[in-house]
């Protein structure tokens, strides 16, 4: 008999001899109902990228069953820091679905699928895309990398939802990730945007539980707390409820139970939902304390640890919980667990502190620490404060009039302040051209339907703060446009990465003036490093910033860690060996590869020692903080008040 998602992942189902109230679908369970249901075609970016990548597509029509789904109800109230009365409008809760892949159908039918046989789909994804990806590794005795996930043994159910998400074949930090977690080691990761990061945690973590035969998800009869083997954190509430939906998928019909966990919605029914048993907990930091703080969590069996956007998780806004989570519950520590960490960035300074929750692990990079992909192209723009709204008009009437606009082709606007967010939808509205906001201070209920408004192409525009720059895989995001640029670099790797994605182009427009002289520098280097073409007068803003007092040379809070020289990888901090002398002992070994063909640069680990830009390491947990701009505040705004988790 066919097994239903919601009979095996327990998200809070209503139970008992009444109905459910019909509610709120979150956008992360509700299939997309405005896809068009003729063929999707690649979108074509603003900037005549190189096509050589497109593909003909399969006219094959994947089948997308209408999902039973509730329509919404309730109206949260709006207001500021979450005021607004939060009725139960079932956050994340379950609706009946058929069957996860039914909705997943639609997201993979973005990807290059030619074949409806998996074995004949060998390029079925752009992955020449990242064939010349130099991927270094480093640590003692490093697990080689694979070609095929065939190659690991991963367990049939796995495989087969694998192959159920047209997962052909491994992305190339999956290909080297998946077996330094699936041998058990711990591991440091930083692959570039959008490059399959999720599936290299998920992956090890469903098949070391399943192969564990753990039993975290039985909890004893009137047993009040839960006991999941796997953790994963992440920043975001939208980002935790992304990564859980991409778990039911990895782990349909294996019998694992996923539950998530994040602020904004109700606790009540969150705790109905681990009562029912879990395995696999995804959580935002702040939930996760309040429920281990509640004694309705405990993290005694946790044998795998996984912190989405680690670097974001460690660093001045989320350090704090981390450590109370990891250092002082009762969860395992490290060496009796398996901890994993990913992210796209990781400055070498939260290299340091993450160590502290690692044991004997691998450091892996596909790509510079911290690089774009070559897949977006980016353009950077002299505009004034006083011009920019001009100017985004401009863009989007040329989008608009090339038919580069609508749900095929979406548009994120980063901004950097939460008015400045609403005050900007509501200009673009006025003006025509239908938009949505999401940031920290809307009710939960509000950044969920700006989310599924977005996705849904219904407003084809969104005006975001940071809250949405990490780890969101929107489909059909075609055009990132800074308005504001970030204050450091890494933030905007994070946020021109929510285009050009999994193999597909994308573009993105930075607005840049005067006030943005301190990233100058950091983001030549970065279009650089991208084959991007770099604006004269922005190499000249670049010399005058890496002269600006205080900020290191490199500006844009990367300074100190961006190592010129070396075209290999990235930077494993341990190998700067007056950061750690006994690292380069022979046990440990550094790897090259580019892609999978195994090389080694014999020079790599020398190049690193020509270090034009570092600054010491301080032991300050500030010093991130000043390196990114963070004490001024955004605008006024602290961190956490910009909508992080
Ligand atoms: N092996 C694969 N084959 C096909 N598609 C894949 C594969 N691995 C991942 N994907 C798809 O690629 C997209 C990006 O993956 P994912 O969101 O995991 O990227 P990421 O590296 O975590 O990005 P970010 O740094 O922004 O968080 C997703 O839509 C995912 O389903």
């Amino acid at each position: 008999m066919a097994m239903y998602w919601s009979d095996r992942v327990d998200d809070g189902v209503h139970s008992g001899a009444r109905p459910p109230r019909a509610s709120y679908v979150p956008p992360h369970l509700r299939p997309n109902s405005f896809v068009d249901e003729s063929r999707h075609r690649f979108h074509e970016d603003p900037y005549a990228f190189d096509t050589r990548f497109g593909r003909h597509r399969n006219s094959r029509q994947l089948g997308r069953g209408l999902v039973g789904r509730a329509r919404g109800l309730g109206r949260g109230r709006g207001g500021r820091g979450g005021r607004g009365r939060s009725q139960h409008h079932g956050f994340h809760d379950p609706v009946p679905e058929a069957n996860p892949f039914e909705a997943v159908v639609e997201k993979f039918d973005e990807l290059e699928v030619l074949s409806e046989n998996a074995e004949d789909n060998e390029e079925a994804i752009n992955f020449d895309a990242y064939e010349d990806i130099p991927v270094e590794s480093s640590g003692e005795n490093v697990p080689p990398p694979v070609d095929k996930f065939e190659e690991i043994d991963l367990g049939k159910a796995l495989n087969e939802n694998i192959k159920k998400c047209k997962y052909v074949k491994p992305t190339p930090v999956q290909r080297h990730a998946i077996p330094i977690a699936v041998a058990g080691r711990d591991l440091m990761a930083c692959a570039q945007t959008g490059s399959g990061k999720t599936a290299a945690f998920c992956f090890p973590i469903i098949c070391g539980i399943l192969s564990g035969q753990s039993s975290g998800s039985v909890m004893p009869r009137g047993a009040r707390v839960a006991c999941p083997t796997g953790l994963i954190l992440s920043p975001t509430r939208e980002l935790s409820c992304q990564i859980h939906d991409e778990v039911k998928k990895f782990a349909y019909q294996t019998g694992l139970k996923a539950v998530v966990v994040y602020g904004g919605a109700p606790i009540v029914q969150q705790f109905r939902n681990i009562e029912r048993g879990v395995d696999i907990l995804v959580a935002t930091p702040g939930r996760l304390v309040d429920m281990i703080e509640r004694d309705r969590v405990s993290l005694k069996k946790i044998k795998y640890l996984a912190l989405d956007e680690a670097d974001r998780m460690l660093d001045m806004g989320f350090e704090h919980q981390i450590r109370k989570i990891v250092q002082q519950t009762d969860m395992p520590p490290p060496g009796s667990r398996q901890t994993m960490l990913f992210s796209a960035t990781f400055p070498d300074e939260i290299q340091r502190l993450a160590s502290d929750f690692l044991s004997n692990y691998v450091f892996l990079s596909v790509g510079r620490v911290g690089s774009s992909t070559d897949l977006i192209s980016q353009k950077v723009e002299h505009v004034e404060d006083m011009d920019k709204r001009n100017r985004l008009m401009e863009l989007l009437q040329s989008q608009r009039a090339s038919g580069k606009y609508g749900k095929q082709s979406l548009t994120l606007v980063f901004v950097e302040t939460k008015r400045g967010a609403d005050s900007l939808e509501t200009w673009l509205t006025s003006n025509g051209f239908p938009a949505t906001a999401i940031h920290g201070d809307k009710v939960q209920l509000e950044r969920e339907r700006a989310l599924r408004s977005f996705k849904s192409g219904a407003t084809p525009i969104m005006v975001a703060t940071d809250v949405a720059s990490r780890g969101l895989d929107i489909p059909h995001v075609s055009h990132v446009i800074n308005f504001d640029m970030p204050r450091a670099i890494d933030d905007y790797v994070h946020r021109i990465g929510r285009t050009g994605r999994a193999g597909k182009h994308g573009a993105a427009t930075a607005f840049f003036n005067d006030s943005n002289l301190p990233i100058a520098r950091a983001l030549v280097t970065l279009m650089q490093e991208a084959k991007q073409q770099v604006p004269a007068w922005l190499k000249e803003c670049a010399g005058k910033s890496s002269h600006s007092p205080g900020d290191g040379g490199g500006g844009g809070g990367r300074s100190h860690r961006y190592r010129g020289g070396s075209k290999f990888g990235g930077y494993d901090y341990r190998s700067d060996t007056a950061a750690n002398v006994d690292y380069s002992s022979s046990s440990s070994s550094h790897h090259h590869y580019v892609d999978s063909r195994a090389y080694v640069n014999p020079y790599a680990t020398t190049s690193y020692a020509a270090v034009p830009y570092s600054v010491p390491y301080v032991a300050d947990p500030g010093f991130y903080a000043t390196q990114h701009g963070y004490p001024a505040a955004y605008g006024g705004e602290s961190v956490a008040a910009n909508g992080w988790d």
